[in-house]
């Protein structure tokens, strides 16, 4: 698949925006006007440019307003056409996109419309350019793919084709099977974007909303699994007007794009393998069928090494210079220190199944990129997923453009596969035991013998595993982080909440397994909290992980035996829960004396508390009863409300 971006997706002037693509590994651009005007680098050395950058120029883009006007304005559009089309031949560039008229036209005839396009494709034939026909979703008369198409078709000239836009097409929810229908001489060019599913009018859901591929909730690989199959094989290029990846870092935004469309590429093939057409004789030779289907399309997919969901967290590492406020809340919590480690300066703490990994931040581990700069408060450093095969979920991240994390370690120990994500925790491949133990353990412990055996205890008569991780993510890369984990670890992106905050309201995403396994909550960082943006900052915003007990009213009473500090759930919220759920006098009690929050559905209960933040970690206890499978959402906002009191109390 030929891939292509549109500069008008990034921040920066041409240059720069052409430079990031060459880095992120675009086949080509599309070069949106305004960009070309507002540039001091003249035409011929923009084609020189990309020439020496390895990137073809696709498409000069847009065209506004030219069809079903008046024969006056005619004339005038068609000098202004013929000013764009001298100009493309100094770019060295043949296909412009003509968006559908939302402006001023003021006739609405088909017929008019095929004159007024044929007369475009002649004068465009005579320069060698060929016009790409968009119909705009807001377009005033032809605003549906297949009325566009329909008019390219009556035209009939070779110099006019049309523009799929996936925006434009589906969200209007046109349906998207008949574009096989379509001759792949008239489809000229082809736009992905995604988006999240909005209620609002639709010019502005597209010029401030729209998201690469895997961001949002559109159906693009059936889009363009309908496109393969058409016989299409031109570039597939990324338009997305987005008001935070124009002003976000050019070549991170300019990676995070090639990702999508990598990632699009290959869930394109899966689409076309899951939905290849019957063959008409079944029977002989239908064992081919899959493969055969595929390998009859002009376009070309690659694909990617395949990777089942994780089968659960293998640990979690919190990094920290000062480690003793940590440990005193794992102690407190019920953890159980189960040594250092043979080389590395690391501790190993476990509750049942749940490990924690206490990293003391010092260079013999191999600095985490979250601690790079020496921060002595613990932070979330790294996940470990229990993973089918390290080695291939690890190749697949890296084809992903996912930085590896290189980890130090000597023979006989177990060397995880790591890769870092958007906001620098560190992920990390392992392979888990069926019995929820991990290989691994057995190198703590040994070398630091006034610390025992390695082994694992269990809260209370119970077991404890890791129920989820909140991750918060700086606002300009909360997209970013959802497609990573999508397209990376194959989690599946579940709708968002907003819940709110006195940090303004705070967008939670979660990221699951189907059988809930693995649950990753992604958070938007409160602006306050963000000191720092790029990979190897700092990580100054709270983030927690959770753990789940059986037995959580037990658990709890333990914990404050042992002196732990609960996040204080102020009186105002039991009187609502009262209000809203009429629970036995002694259980609501129970729940406002432990500082234990509560939540119930069709499905189930959930009891949860809070530990006070160290650092910028703070740890969560759950029980989850019947079916329940939420995370307390009803709750958040007193969550948010009580720790930012906390951090502004004089
Ligand atoms: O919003 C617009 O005006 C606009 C312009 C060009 C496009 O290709 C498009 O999809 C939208
Ligand atoms: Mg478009």
């Amino acid at each position: 698949m030929r891939t292509g971006i549109a500069t008008v997706c990034l921040s920066g002037t041409l240059k720069e925006k052409m430079q990031a693509c060459a880095i992120a590994g675009f086949d080509g651009i599309e070069i949106f006007e305004q960009d070309l005007v507002t540039s001091p680098v003249t035409p011929e050395d923009v084609r020189k440019m990309a020439a020496d950058l390895g990137l073809t120029l696709d498409l000069y883009q847009p065209f506004r307003d030219f069809d079903s006007v008046s024969e006056d304005l005619l004339t005038a559009n068609l000098r202004r056409a013929e000013a764009k089309f001298k100009l493309m031949a100094r770019l060295g560039m043949d296909t412009i996109l003509v968006c559908s008229n939302v402006a001023t036209a003021s006739i609405d005839s088909d017929d008019l419309r095929a004159e007024q396009l044929g007369r475009l494709a002649a004068l465009a034939g005579d320069y060698g350019v060929k016009v790409a026909y968009e119909a705009l979703a807001w377009g005033k008369y032809v605003n549906d793919y297949e009325h566009a198409h329909r008019l390219v078709e009556a035209v009939d000239h070779p110099s006019l084709g049309t523009c799929l836009d996936s925006f434009h097409i589906l969200s209007r929810n046109w349906d998207t099977a008949p574009i096989e229908a379509f001759s792949p001489e008239k489809i000229f060019f082809v736009q992905v974007a995604d988006a999240p599913k909005l209620s609002m009018d639709v010019l502005s859901w597209s010029r401030h909303y729209r998201v690469f591929p895997g961001e949002g909730q559109f159906e693009l690989a059936k889009f363009m699994g309908h496109i393969v199959r058409a016989g299409y094989s031109g570039p597939v290029s990324l338009e997305i007007f987005n008001d935070v990846f124009r002003q976000s870092d050019v070549e991170r935004t300019a990676v995070d794009g090639m990702r999508s469309l990598i990632w699009l590429e290959e869930q394109s093939a899966k689409w076309l393998e899951a939905n290849a057409p019957a063959l008409a004789a079944a029977g002989a030779g239908a064992v081919g069928t899959v493969t055969a289907a595929r390998r009859r399309y002009p376009m070309e997919l690659a694909t990617l090494p395949q990777v089942a969901e994780p089968a659960g967290y293998n640990f979690a590492e919190v990094k920290a210079a000062d480690t003793k406020g940590l440990e005193t809340v794992l102690g407190q919590l019920g953890f159980e220190f189960n040594g250092r480690h043979r080389t590395k300066d690391v501790q190993l703490w476990t509750m049942g199944h749940a490990r924690l990994i206490v990293n003391e931040g010092s260079s013999a581990s191999g600095d985490n990129l979250a601690g790079t700069t020496a921060d002595a408060s613990p932070a979330i450093a790294g996940l470990g997923f229990d993973v089918d095969s390290p080695v291939i979920a690890s190749a697949r991240a890296q084809q992903l453009k996912a930085p590896a994390v290189p980890r130090k370690s000597q023979a006989n120990e177990e060397v995880f596969q790591g890769f870092a994500a958007p906001d620098s925790t560190e992920i990390f491949l392992c392979q888990g035991s069926p019995d929820g133990t991990a290989a691994w353990t057995s190198e703590f412990g040994e070398a630091a013998s006034e610390f025992g055996e390695g082994r694992e205890v269990s809260p209370a008569g119970g077991t404890a595993v890791i129920d989820h991780v909140n991750l918060a993510q700086p606002w300009q890369h909360f997209d970013e982080a959802v497609l990573f984990y999508t397209s990376a670890l194959a989690l599946a992106p579940q709708p968002f909440a907003e819940v709110p905050s006195p940090t303004g309201l705070v967008r939670s995403q979660v990221m699951v397994t189907g059988d809930r396994s693995v649950r990753l909550v992604l958070n938007l960082a409160p602006l306050t909290q963000q000191d720092g943006s790029g990979a190897g900052q700092r990580k100054t915003y709270q983030e927690h992980i959770a753990f789940a007990v059986d037995d959580l009213v037990t658990t709890a009473r333990d914990c404050k035996a042992r002196g732990l500090e609960f996040l204080e759930i102020p009186a105002n919220y039991y009187e609502d829960l009262d209000a809203r759920f009429g629970l036995a006098p002694d259980f609501l009690a129970t729940l406002q004396e432990l500082n234990l929050l509560y939540d119930r559905d069709a499905d189930g209960e959930f009891l949860h508390f809070y530990t006070a933040t160290v650092g910028s970690v703070f740890f969560e206890m759950v029980e989850r009863r019947g079916n329940y499978d939420g995370y307390g959402a009803p709750n958040a906002p007193v969550r948010h409300a009580v720790q930012y009191d906390l951090l502004h109390r004089p």
